[in-house]
């Protein structure tokens, strides 16, 4: 079966809104998941961290950069680092920002340098959308492979655009294919 923890900061719910997609999508494909906020860690979500088979990384984009409340979770796994806790455990990305561009790659990078410092193994995106493939409007639609990457929406139902939503939908069932593969 294998487990996954997604952990995850966001201040007005976008990203929370990405973290729940993944996680469903996860379930529904028969993974054992966990949703942790980084802003408020329990012993019990550390524990989950330390066993998890696979962790993804989501954080909003702000400033170019991994939000603070975050970067204040990846410095506090600096003694991990040191006995490398987290090695062979597989990882991924997501991130949100209000423009197409909004400069995500940035953060997404940054996430795969903490994983690799981890010694963890990096699973990218593989959605091709429009325009290379026109059965698939809206997927993938910021053009990032490096991890999965959506813009924000003012519709509040929706919190993110539905394509990324789709998009975060078929991460998720992604992850959950590693994580069978990967804990086999
Ligand atoms: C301090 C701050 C900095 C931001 N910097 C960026 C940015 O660099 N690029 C961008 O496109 N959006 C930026 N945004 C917009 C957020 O990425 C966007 O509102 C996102 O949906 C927030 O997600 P959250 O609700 O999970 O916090 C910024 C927002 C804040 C509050």
């Amino acid at each position: 079966m294998g487990t996954l923890v997604i952990s995850y900061f966001s201040g007005n719910r976008h990203t929370a809104r990405l973290a729940e997609t993944i996680a469903a999508a996860a379930v529904e494909s028969g993974c054992d998941t966990r949703l942790v906020d980084v802003a408020a860690m329990t012993e019990a979500d550390w524990l989950a961290l330390d066993t998890a088979d696979a962790i993804l990384f989501g954080t909003p984009t702000y400033m170019g950069s991994a939000a603070a409340e975050f970067k204040s979770f990846m410095d506090q796994t600096s003694d991990r680092w040191t006995d490398q806790v987290w090695a062979d455990k597989l990882a991924a990305g997501f991130t949100v920002a209000t423009f197409p561009g909004g400069d995500k790659l940035a953060t997404l990078i940054q996430l795969t340098v903490f994983a690799a410092q981890h010694g963890m193994i990096w699973v990218g995106q593989d959605q091709i959308g429009a325009p290379v493939d026109a059965a698939n409007p809206g997927i993938n639609a910021s053009g990032a492979w490096l991890g999965l990457t959506a813009t924000s929406s003012r519709d509040k139902t929706l919190m993110v655009q539905s394509g990324d939503l789709e998009t975060a939908r078929r991460f998720g069932g992604r992850i959950a294919r590693a994580v069978h593969r990967w804990s086999a």
